[in-house]
């Protein structure tokens, strides 16, 4: 039998959810074993026939699904697939996960998205693709994950034909959002720029934003402490997941701020209905909001203002898996 690992990164709980269900679907099939990627030990990666892993579509892969892949040492042709969840603007994922696993050697034999809930603070909620994973999806990465035990199978076999054609890696027009900055040298995060006030910092008693930072760019252990990207262009990738989850409001985000990001967004709607319009007409997304109903008068910080809390508590990890570090080859 088939030994299967699923590993996943998740933040507001959709891939976590598609993840279980891949898992579920596998092990109708084959051995699966399921782990968040901070708890993988990348050792015990090559006793795998096949691993899938899975992350959330923050523009392409975030960046500590990067640091996982390049954690894994190299093995040569081993299998694997890949998932993602997201919302209206997935395209660069998979073209650019895909060769970065081909890049560590590993042999792709499939990859599936799946639109889900958004939540980042100055989008609109209900946000376009919210109502999603539902049961549908639900089932479908069950299917996902006995399909590509099946498929894992036969090529281990000999039927090679069956490994997809990387796709291209330069998205067709007209999936590019443009610059967000006020002229060409600013870029400011359309998810408001958080802020951070030491004064109310618990560190080192807390440390979850250290923790569940998907780019790896907040360490109090450094003197001066190290918070942010300190880079303009990376701004514009910050989730802003720290201001979700910090207990204190050490961590913020101006008004002024959301008030950007949600002009800036208002500004573009067109661009985000009519990628979806495009997905909807090709079959490929399931409208559950109608598009009037599209919250931009209770963006996800205002809702959250009146009382709405971040939708998956924060995880908390073992002090040795804090970061994940590329292995020695
Ligand atoms: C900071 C941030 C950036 C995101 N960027 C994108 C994106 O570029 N394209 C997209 O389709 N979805 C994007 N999303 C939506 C997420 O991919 C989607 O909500 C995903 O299901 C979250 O997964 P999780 O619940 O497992 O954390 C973004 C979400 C966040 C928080």
């Amino acid at each position: 039998m088939m030994k299967i690992l699923v590993a996943y990164f998740s933040q507001s709980g959709n891939t976590k959810l598609i993840a279980e269900h891949i898992a579920a679907g596998i092990s109708e099939v084959a051995e699966c074993d399921l782990m968040d990627i901070r708890d993988v030990d990348v050792r015990m990666i090559r006793t795998y026939d096949l691993i899938g892993v899975g992350g959330p579509a923050i523009g392409a892969e975030a960046d500590i699904v990067k640091r996982f892949v390049y954690s894994i040492p190299l093995t040569g042709g081993q299998m694997c697939f890949l998932f993602n969840t997201h919302g209206s603007l997935p395209r660069r994922y998979f073209p650019e996960a895909i060769r970065r696993m081909k890049d560590r050697e590993f042999n792709v034999i499939g990859w599936q998205g799946f639109y889900a809930s958004v939540h980042i603070q100055c989008f609109p909620s209900p946000y376009y693709t919210d109502g999603h994973p539902d049961e549908q999806d639900i089932a479908d990465a069950r299917q996902f994950g006995k399909d590509m035990a099946a498929r894992a199978e036969r090529i281990a076999n000999g039927e090679t034909d069956l490994i997809p054609e990387v796709p291209p890696l330069e998205p067709p027009k007209p999936y590019s959002l443009p610059h967000t900055g006020k002229d060409d040298t600013q870029a400011r995060g359309i998810h408001g720029d958080r802020r951070y006030d030491p004064s109310k910092c618990l560190y080192p008693k807390c440390h979850l934003c250290m923790d569940n930072c998907p780019e790896g760019f907040i360490d109090f252990s450094k003197e001066p402490r190290q918070f942010g990207s300190h880079c303009d262009i990376c701004k514009t990738n910050e989730c802003c997941y720290c201001e979700l989850i910090c207990p204190t409001g050490a961590i913020y985000i101006t008004d002024d701020d959301i008030e950007y990001g949600l002009n800036f967004l208002k500004e573009h709607h067109d661009f985000f209905e009519a990628t979806l319009n495009q997905e909807e007409a090709e079959g490929k997304f399931r409208r559950l909001v109608p598009v009037e109903e599209v919250g931009w008068d209770t963006p996800y910080n205002v809702r959250r203002k009146n009382g709405e809390k971040a939708k998956v508590k924060p995880t908390r990890i073992k002090k040795s898996n804090r970061s994940i570090k590329p292995a020695e080859q």
